[in-house]
């Protein structure tokens, strides 16, 4: 069985809530890829989102533009990238995940990327700019080498396209809880509680919340509500000023829950 659903039937069985770090491959250079994912593993991570350096991350906002584009300047490739997983994988079980725009991948070649990604241990792919009527190019490739496309749904999806995109595949469902990129923020959407429940009925697949999320009590709040949240920029920051105290801090806030 694919490592995150099982990550996720562990999860409900100890009713536990899921924190899923996104940090971006290659910033600090690839010897840090391997500690992050190894240190995350440690601070009780249910996964890590690993994210691809590209020049166009038309879904991202400034934290983590600057280090795609740190990461860029390291001279990072989706090759270089994929086989630091494989390297890093035998010493770490969490699920780990992929998150790439279709550029990268086209330009590897679609078969040869997920055939080199399942090989490295990769587990979830994140593909923000493939919409669903467009996926069924990778999709045969993806359930031959069992890793699962994460799907995203927005406040702005029709409950109708929620339905659909729900219904497909394993892993979980990813709620974005912004209009806009990703990047901190001070205040959510009036909306996101009853967006979060909403989709929630909807979905038999686990939701995880994303976007925006940046402090302890921002992941208490929004978790309440689904089965749990991705932190990206913050993350990402808190990685660039080398501090892990804090990291771990933000990881266990969530895993300490009373639900
Ligand atoms: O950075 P934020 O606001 O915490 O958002 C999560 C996010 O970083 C991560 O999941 C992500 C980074 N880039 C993306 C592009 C699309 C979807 C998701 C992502």
């Amino acid at each position: 069985m694919n490592r995150l659903t099982k990550a996720f039937e562990r999860l409900k069985k100890k009713d536990e809530k899921a924190f899923v770090p996104y940090i971006m491959a290659g910033d600090g250079g690839l010897e840090k890829l391997m500690e992050r994912i190894v240190f995350l593993e440690s601070c009780g991570a249910t996964a890590v989102e690993i994210g691809i350096p590209f020049s166009d991350p038309v879904a991202d906002g400034p934290t983590i533009q600057a280090a795609g584009l740190r990461a860029l300047n390291e001279g990072v490739t989706l090759k270089a990238v994929l086989q630091t997983i494989l390297n890093v994988r035998p010493i770490v079980s969490i699920p780990i995940i992929v998150m790439t725009y279709m550029n990268p991948i086209y330009a590897y070649g679609i078969a040869s990327f997920i055939e080199d990604a399942s090989k490295a241990g990769v587990d979830g792919c994140i593909i923000p700019d493939l919409p669903i009527e467009e996926e069924d190019l990778l999709l045969p490739h993806f359930e031959v080498a069992d890793i699962e496309l994460i799907r995203l749904v927005t406040l702005t999806s029709s409950n109708e396209r929620i339905k659909e995109i729900a219904s497909k595949g394993k892993g979980f469902l990813y709620a974005v809880t912004v209009t806009g990129i990703t990047g901190a923020r001070a205040k959510f959407h009036a909306q996101v509680e009853n967006y979060l429940k909403n989709i929630k009925e909807i979905s038999s697949l686990p939701v995880l919340a994303g976007f925006g999320i940046s402090t302890s009590e921002q992941a208490q709040e929004i978790s309440q509500y689904c089965d749990g949240v991705v932190v990206g920029s913050k993350i990402v920051d808190l990685f660039h000023k080398n501090n892990l105290d804090e990291i771990e801090k933000l990881i266990k806030s969530i895993k300490m829950m009373e639900i």
